[in-house]
C-alpha cells in the first residue's frame, strides 16, 4: 500500500498506475518499516552467516571499500562512523531544524551541515592516500605515461577527437526552417534507418558468433587494457582477462555459447569487448571490412544519401560504417556484421575504419584532458538554493550558473518541448510511442545527422536503432517503470539492463529501445566533462544532464548519481542533494556509494520518499581510499560486502549496484537481497547489468575496462562522417543542389 515505489502491489503493468496526480507529494512514501517488511527478509537466518561459513562476525578489517575501517559486521547496528542519530523521520538533522520551507534557500544550513565539521566537510577523508598513485587514474589525462587509463584517450590514431563533451548537440544549424517540409529529419529518418533492423537487435546479438574468434590476431583485441589499461589498472589484473574476452566477446555473445541470458545483453559480458578500443589503430585496417563498403568511397561514397545508418558499427565500420554509403542495412552495425563484422569491428575500434586519413589521432577522445574547469561551474548556490549544503563541499561555485536558471525557470521538459515545437515542422510523422518526442527529435537530431549525411534524405543516425528495434523489453514495458517494476523482475528472474546517458538523444534512443532503468552517473566527469576523475564532478554539472535525460524519456526510470562531497557528510546533506535533483532535474532516484556508512543517509532519503540506488564494491569515489581501480570484496572481504548489501537492502535501497566484485560474491548477494542487484564487472549472476553508453556503443577509444563489451562502434561511425563530410566539402560535392535553397 502505502509506498508508492511499491506501488501498489500490483504487477505493475503499463497501467497500473494512477493517472498521476497532482503533484507531488511523497504520498505515503516508504517508511522504514514497510521497506522491511517488504523486503521481507523472510529468511533471517541466512543473513545470518557470512559468506561461505563465516559468519558475520568480525573479523578483521572491514571489507566495505568506502568505510575502511569500519566493523566488518553489520549485524543490523546502526553504522560506526557516521555519527548519525537517529531521528524521526522527516525531520531535518540533529542541528536545529530550520524551518524547512520549500526551499532550501536559507535553510541551507539547516541540513545538518553543521554535523559536519571542517574537517569532514569533505567527506570522508579519505586521506591522501594515493595522492601519487596516477597510475591508476584511468582517466588521467594521458601524458607521457604510456598507461592510460582505461578511460583515457587512446593515443592511438585512430581516434578521432570527435566528440567533445558537448558536442552531441551542436548541429543544429540545420537550417530550421526550411526542412520543415521534408522534414529531413522527420521520422522517416529515423525510421530511415533502414538499417533499423537489423538494428534492431539489441545489441546482444548483434555479435555474431564469429567474430569473437574473428578478431583476428592483430586487433584489438578486446580490451586493450592489458596495455592501456596497464597504467590504471595496473593494480589490476587487467590484462589477463581480456585475453580471452577479447575474442569471446563479440561473437561469443552470441555465438554459440550461450550466455546466459541474453537480455541483458551483457551475457558476455566480459570478455570482449574491452578490447576493442584499444587498437584503434589498427581501426583502419578493416579486416572485416567487408561490409562497409565504405571504403569506396571516396568522395563518392558519399553517398550519404544512403545513410547508411546502418552501420552500427561494430562490424564494419571502417569505412562502411560510414553507413553512407552502404547505407543500407548493411551495417547496421552490430547486426550486419554479424557473422563477420565484428570481427572487424572490433578493429574497428579503431574509428576509422574507413579513411584512415581522416582519423587523427587525435583522439583523445573527449576531453578528456583537462577540461575546461569550468564546465561551467555552477554556482552552487545560484541554483536558487543558496544555501545549499552540497555547496560547501563542492566547492566553488562560482558565478554564473547557468544551470540554475535553465532549471529555474521552466518546469522540467517544458522547455524542450516548446522549443522543439517551434522549430519543429508540424509533420513529424507519429512514432508509435512518442510521437510528440518524435518531433522533437526529429528537428534537432535531424539536423544533426542529417548534415553529416548530406542529403536529406537520411540522416542516419539517430534515431535508427529506436524505432526499428524491437525494445528490449519487447514491447511491454510499463508506461513508467517504477521501482516495483524492478523488484517484480527480480521476483519472476527476469534480468534487464541499466545504460548511462546524459543527453537528451540518448536517454530517448535508449528509452525507446526499451531500457528499463537509465543512469545520469557522475561518470559524466570522464565521459562528458573529460575530467581525469568522477571525483571532480559537481551537483550543479550533472543537474543540467540530469535534466535532460528526466524530461526526455517516457518509461524509464532515471536515476541520478549523487556526485562525490554531496552526500557524505551527513543524511541531511545527501536529502538535500537528492531533493535538488529530483526538484531541479526531475530524476526518480538518486544513487550513492558506499556500505554501512551510507545507511544513515539511505534510511534519510527513503524516509522522505526518495528512492535511493547503492553502489558498492568498486566505488570509484572512494577511489583514492581503496587504491585504485580494483575488484572488491575477493577473500575476506566477501563477508563485509554482503554485510553491506544487506544492511542498504535493509536500510530501504531499491537496488544495489555491484561493480568488480567476484562473480561467486555477487550472485550470493543477489541471493541474499530481496531487491535487485545491478552488476558492471560482477558476472552473470546479478539481476541486471549495467554500462557506460560510450563503452557500451564504442563511442570512446581507450582501453576498456574487461567489463565492457561494445555493441557498436560509434566512434568509426562518427569519424567516417565527418571525414566524409568534410572531404565532401572540400571537394565541391556537397552541397549539391538538392542542399540549396
Ligand atoms: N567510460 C566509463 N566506463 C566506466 O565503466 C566507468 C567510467 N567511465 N567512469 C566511472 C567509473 C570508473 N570505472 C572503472 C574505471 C576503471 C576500471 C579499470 O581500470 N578496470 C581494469 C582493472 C580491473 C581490476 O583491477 O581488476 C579492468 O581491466 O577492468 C574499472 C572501472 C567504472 N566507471
Ligand atoms: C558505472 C555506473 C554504475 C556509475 O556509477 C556511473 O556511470 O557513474
Ligand atoms: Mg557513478
Amino acid at each position: 500500500m502505502v509506498d508508492n515505489s511499491m506501488s501498489a502491489g500490483t504487477n505493475g503493468d503499463a497501467d497500473d498506475e494512477l493517472p498521476a496526480p497532482y503533484g507531488t507529494g511523497p504520498k505515503n512514501r516508504t517508511t522504514e518499516e514497510q521497506h522491511r517488511s517488504d523486503y521481507g527478509y523472510s529468511e533471517p537466518e541466512r543473513f545470518s552467516d557470512g559468506w561461505r561459513e563465516r559468519s558475520t562476525s568480525l573479523d578483521g578489517l572491514d571489507p566495505s571499500p568506502s568505510l575502511p575501517n569500519a566493523p566488518r559486521s553489520y549485524e543490523r547496528g546502526p553504522v560506526p562512523q557516521q555519527p548519525y542519530v537517529p531521528k524521526p523521520p522527516f525531520l531535518p538533522g540533529p542541528p536545529p531544524a530550520a524551518p524547512e520551507r520549500g526551499g532550501y534557500p536559507a535553510g541551507g544550513q539547516q541540513y545538518g551541515e553543521q554535523s559536519y565539521d571542517e574537517q569532514n566537510r569533505y567527506g570522508e577523508s579519505y586521506g591522501e592516500s594515493s595522492s601519487d598513485r596516477y597510475d591508476e587514474s584511468p582517466f588521467a589525462p594521458r601524458t607521457p605515461y604510456q598507461e592510460q587509463g582505461p578511460f583515457r584517450p587512446s593515443q592511438q590514431p585512430g581516434g578521432q577527437p570527435s566528440q567533445q563533451p558537448g558536442q552531441q548537440t551542436p548541429p543544429q544549424q540545420q537550417g530550421p526552417p526550411t526542412q520543415a517540409q521534408q522534414n529531413p529529419f522527420a521520422p522517416s529518418r529515423n525510421g530511415m534507418s533502414g538499417p533499423s533492423q537489423a538494428p534492431a537487435q539489441p545489441p546482444s546479438q548483434a555479435p555474431s558468433p564469429s567474430q569473437g574468434p574473428s578478431q583476428p590476431p592483430g586487433q584489438p583485441q578486446a580490451r586493450p587494457s592489458g596495455p592501456g589499461a596497464g597504467g590504471p589498472g595496473s593494480g589490476n589484473p587487467g590484462p589477463g582477462n581480456h585475453g580471452p574476452g577479447g575474442p569471446a566477446q563479440a561473437g561469443p555473445a552470441q555465438a554459440g555459447p550461450p550466455r546466459p541470458q541474453s537480455s541483458n545483453g551483457l551475457g558476455p559480458h566480459s570478455s570482449s569487448s574491452n578490447g576493442w578500443n584499444q587498437p584503434p589503430s589498427q581501426g583502419p585496417q578493416q579486416p572485416g571490412s567487408a561490409s562497409s563498403g565504405l571504403s569506396s568511397n571516396g568522395p563518392s561514397n558519399n553517398g550519404l544519401a544512403n545513410n547508411g545508418l546502418s552501420n552500427n558499427g561494430l562490424g564494419n565500420h571502417g569505412p562502411s560504417n560510414n553507413g553512407l554509403g552502404n547505407h543500407g542495412p548493411s551495417n547496421n552495425g552490430l547486426g550486419s556484421g554479424s557473422g563477420s563484422s565484428q570481427g572487424p569491428s572490433s578493429q574497428a575500434g579503431s574509428p576509422a575504419g574507413g579513411p584512415p586519413a581522416a582519423r587523427p589521432p587525435a583522439n583523445a577522445p573527449t576531453g578528456w584532458s583537462s577540461p575546461a574547469p569550468a564546465a561551467g561551474p555552477a554556482p552552487t548556490s545560484s541554483n536558487g538554493y543558496p544555501s545549499d549544503p552540497s555547496a560547501e563541499y563542492e566547492g566553488y561555485s562560482p558565478a554564473n550558473n547557468p544551470a540554475a536558471q535553465a532549471s529555474g525557470s521552466q518546469p522540467l521538459g517544458a522547455r524542450r518541448r516548446a522549443d522543439v515545437q517551434q522549430d519543429a515542422p508540424s509533420q513529424v510523422p507519429s512514432e508509435p510511442s512518442s510521437s510528440h518526442r518524435a518531433a522533437r527529435r526529429a528537428q534537432p537530431t535531424a539536423s544533426t545527422s542529417s548534415e553529416s549525411a548530406g542529403t536529406a534524405s537520411t540522416p542516419s543516425t539517430p534515431s535508427t536503432s529506436s524505432t526499428l528495434s524491437t525494445p528490449a523489453d519487447g514491447g511491454k514495458r510499463p508506461r513508467r517503470y517504477r521501482i516495483h517494476h524492478l523488484r517484480d523482475m527480480k521476483a519472476r528472474g527476469e534480468k534487464w539492463a541499466m545504460l548511462t546517458a546524459y543527453d537528451q538523444y540518448t536517454a530517448e534512443i535508449f528509452d525507446e529501445a526499451g531500457i528499463p532503468v537509465l543512469l545520469v552517473g557522475d561518470s559524466a566527469a570522464n565521459n562528458v566533462y573529460g575530467y581525469e576523475s568522477t571525483l571532480r564532478v559537481r551537483v550543479d554539472e550533472l543537474i543540467p544532464l540530469a535534466r535532460a535525460v528526466a524530461g526526455a524519456v517516457e518509461h524509464a526510470l532515471v536515476v541520478a548519481d549523487l556526485p562525490f562531497g554531496s552526500y557524505q557528510a551527513s543524511p541531511e546533506q545527501a536529502f538535500h542533494t537528492a531533493v535538488r535533483f529530483m526538484k531541479e532535474a526531475g530524476v526518480h532516484a538518486v544513487k550513492l556509494e558506499g556500505g554501512r556508512t551510507v545507511v544513515p543517509a539511505v534510511e534519510k532519503l527513503t524516509q522522505a520518499g526518495i528512492p535511493v540506488m547503492a553502489h558498492i564494491g568498486f566505488t570509484p569515489q572512494s577511489e583514492h581510499s581503496i587504491g585504485g581501480y580494483r575488484v572488491q570484496g575477493r577473500g575476506d572481504q566477501a563477508a563485509g560486502l554482503i554485510d553491506d548489501a544487506v544492511a542498504l537492502a535493509e536500510a530501504g535501497a531499491f537496488s544495489v549496484v555491484l561493480e568488480m566484485v567476484p562473480g561467486d560474491v555477487a550472485a550470493e548477494i543477489t541471493k541474499r537481497i530481496p531487491v535487485p542487484t545491478i552488476g558492471i564487472g560482477a558476472g552473470r549472476d546479478t539481476d541486471a547489468q549495467v554500462l557506460v553508453w560510450q563503452d557500451m556503443a564504442g563511442l570512446r577509444s581507450g582501453p576498456m575496462p574487461r567489463f565492457v563489451k561494445q555493441y557498436a562502434d560509434l566512434r568509426g561511425i562518427l569519424t567516417n562522417a565527418a571525414t566524409t563530410y568534410a572531404a565532401e566539402v572540400a571537394s565541391g560535392a556537397f552541397p549539391t543542389d538538392d542542399h540549396t535553397f
